[in-house]
């Protein structure tokens, strides 16, 4: 895959698939509008995603919103799925205050030669995001490609967004968010030491300190697995600062069930399931240790129980 931060120039000749927005957290709405990009490009189309390095929202100053995804995460996925091109155009003050029309006219049309642009009935781009679906297809006669409109994904009646997935995300609901992702939300990041206080009391702990721009639910156990080096362990996950030890970064906690190897410098995937309970203070070690063999029975259980499959990225 190509991917790149600069608008390319396509070869003349090259025709392309496009489909544009945030895709932030690559939900089943977005999975679904890549699978058409996917079909289309199957009759010898590039098949290209257009998306922004930061938010809109974020970079004009209308949010502070955390992603579902890091950049790196997203283009890995994207990768994965087997489109040609990402785009993580940057949100500079030109884009920004580009009209709607020399949006479609210079990027699509001109540099990436569009044949087909795939897009949700809601989207919106250009100055103010005055362009609509309607404008694209008001143009398409005019720039020689045609419009697919994809009807809005839906879960419990509601349409599916990345701000639906952020407040259920924000309650712990990993089930729901597993169900709007289409896939498990999980963090990745290197194994670094701890203070390793974890296996003074019995319980060895993996760490890692994930990106301070990705979203995560509320500081608190989870059950969860964990990828490393292609092996899948079943654990318990603490997110947070550790309020009893007070650490002063958020961190990823996990203590592997059945695993006692030496795990420090590598990658691990952490997969969060299911929501045990808050973070929270202890006068001890000791009653913390008490704490974490309750939990450490309620994850087993969880298990036991056959739950905690992992979803695959569908498509
Ligand atoms: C499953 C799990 C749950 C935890 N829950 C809490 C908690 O509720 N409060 C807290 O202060 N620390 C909690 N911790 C973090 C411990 O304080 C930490 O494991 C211990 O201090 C060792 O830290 P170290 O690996 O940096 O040495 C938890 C850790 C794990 C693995
Ligand atoms: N549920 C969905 N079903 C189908 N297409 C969708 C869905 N959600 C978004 N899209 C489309 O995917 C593209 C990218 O959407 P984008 O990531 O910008 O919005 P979003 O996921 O709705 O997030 P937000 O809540 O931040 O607006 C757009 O063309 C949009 O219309």
């Amino acid at each position: 895959m190509i991917s790149t931060t600069v608008v390319p120039q396509f070869e003349e000749g090259q025709k392309s698939v496009i489909t544009l927005g945030k895709f932030d957290g690559l939900h089943r709405g977005h999975q679904k509008l890549i699978h058409r990009v996917l079909e289309i490009g199957k009759d010898g189309y590039q098949t290209v995603i257009f998306t922004f390095d930061v938010s809109p929202l974020v970079k004009l100053g209308k949010s502070n919103l955390k992603s579902l995804l890091t950049n790196e995460e997203r283009a890995e996925m994207i990768e994965e799925l087997g489109v040609d091109c990402l785009v993580e155009c940057p949100f500079t003050d030109e884009v920004i205050h580009m009209e709607a029309e020399d949006f479609i006219k210079e990027f699509l049309v001109n540099r990436l030669h569009a044949a087909c642009i795939v897009v949700g009935t809601d989207f919106r781009f250009g100055h103010e995001r005055r362009g609509d679906v309607r404008m694209l297809e008001d143009m398409a006669g005019k720039y020689g490609y045609t419009v697919e409109i994809i009807e809005k994904e839906r879960y419990e009646n509601r349409e599916i967004s990345s701000t639906y997935i952020r407040e259920e995300l924000e309650k712990g609901n990993m089930e729901t968010v597993s169900q709007l992702l289409g896939y498990t939300f999980f963090t990745k990041g290197e194994i670094v030491r701890g203070r390793q206080l974890g296996r003074t009391i019995g319980i060895p702990t993996t760490n890692i300190i994930p990106s301070t721009k990705k979203k995560f639910p509320p500081n608190g156990v989870y059950v969860t697995k964990s990828i490393i080096d292609g092996s899948v362990y079943q654990g318990i996950t603490n997110v947070g600062y550790k309020p009893t030890v007070k650490e002063n970064f958020l961190g990823v906690e996990t203590y592997l069930f059945d695993c006692d190897a030496d795990l420090y410098g590598k990658e691990s995937e952490v997969l969060f399931f299911h929501f045990l309970r808050h973070e929270k203070k202890f006068g001890s070690m000791e009653l913390l240790k008490e704490q974490l063999l309750k939990d450490n029975e309620m994850g087993r259980e969880y298990f036991r129980l056959g739950y905690g499959q992992i979803k695959n990225f569908i498509l």
